[in-house]
């Protein structure tokens, strides 16, 4: 059955009176690229004075707890580090904590300075990214040129503006030559929403190293339980009165679902209208959709 699409005031009501915590995507629904969504500062303001909690869970690899915070506050979001989780930081936490990754063996790491950030933080060793000697690749490909190191224990691949063949090269040739290096994705999102439409995301980018090695990738971020994991961690809430915000379903949406927490779609991001109240709508069913998480804002309006 198609979920109902809120527009009331009172509906909003409701929803919000039912709810103590609200863990928010934030790229579709709390910013467009560099743009707030209208609304989401008054709304934000307005359950935060009301003592409800907000999380912040974005599978964007780039941004590292400490850089997500300051992209909220630049938007005079005013959050904090403790409401910031991305999948750059439960992909450092999976490596260090789960998988004690050894302290002498190397990430290459297929992203930016985010995730090196993450990594850092946890005292884990790691090379490519952000090394100009990867950035600045231009044909032709010099074969010999790579001298693979030893150390690398393990391939983590992000959203990385600077992939390039020899990145994508050296990420496959180290999955290829040694079965014991792991495939990590800090996330699979084939597409993001910004400047009015989608790109291609994290999961476009790096579906080729998984095609070439062949590999089972883990995948770390939304829907996946690790990111769950470390938002638990840090927080304790109730999950019949938590709401999961977004505008993916096959990240957000699941996520509620893998972790029985009712979920709100919002339109606007990566979402189409048909693919709930089309004829052919996805198996992936949010609980409730409204147009724009800034639709909430009507109720800070006491008039
Ligand atoms: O490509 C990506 O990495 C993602 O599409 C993107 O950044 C998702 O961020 P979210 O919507 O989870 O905040
Ligand atoms: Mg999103």
């Amino acid at each position: 059955m198609a979920p109902p699409f809120l527009k009331t005031r009172e509906e909003y009501q409701r929803l919000v009176d039912s709810v103590d915590t609200f863990l928010l995507d934030c790229d579709g629904v709390i910013y467009h690229g560099p743009k707030v969504v209208e609304g989401v500062k008054t709304v934000l303001d307005m359950f935060r004075a009301a003592g409800k909690k907000v999380i912040f869970v974005t599978n964007n690899g780039t941004k590292s707890r400490r850089k997500l915070c300051d992209t909220l506050n630049k938007l005079d979001l005013g959050a904090t580090i403790e409401e910031c989780f991305g999948s750059a930081y439960a992909s450092a936490v999976y490596l260090a904590e789960v998988m004690n990754f050894p302290k002498d063996k190397k990430v290459y790491v297929v992203g930016e300075e985010g995730l090196e950030e993450e990594l850092d933080e946890f005292g884990i060793l790691h090379c490519g990214g952000s090394d100009p000697e990867d950035r600045n690749f231009k044909p032709p490909i010099i074969w010999d040129d790579f001298k693979p190191d030893p150390t690398v224990g393990a391939v983590v691949c992000a959203f990385d503006s600077w992939i390039n063949y020899k990145k994508m090269a050296k990420a496959m040739s180290y999955l290829r030559d040694d079965p014991n290096v792991v495939l990590i994705q800090t996330n699979t999102d084939p597409t993001f929403p910004t400047h009015g439409t989608v790109y291609p995301g994290s999961g476009s980018l790096s579906i080729g190293i998984v095609n070439a090695s062949k590999r089972e990738p883990l995948v770390i971020g939304k829907p996946n339980k690790h990111m769950m994991d470390a938002v638990l961690a840090h927080h304790k809430f109730d999950p019949s009165r938590a709401l999961m915000v977004g505008d993916n379903l096959l990240t957000d949406i699941e996520f509620g679902l893998n972790s029985n927490i009712r979920t709100l779609l919002v339109m606007g991001g990566v979402t189409k209208h048909e693919q709930i109240y089309g004829e052919n709508p996805s198996k992936t069913v949010p609980d409730l959709v409204i147009e724009s998480f800034g639709n909430f804002a009507v109720l800070a309006d006491k008039a």
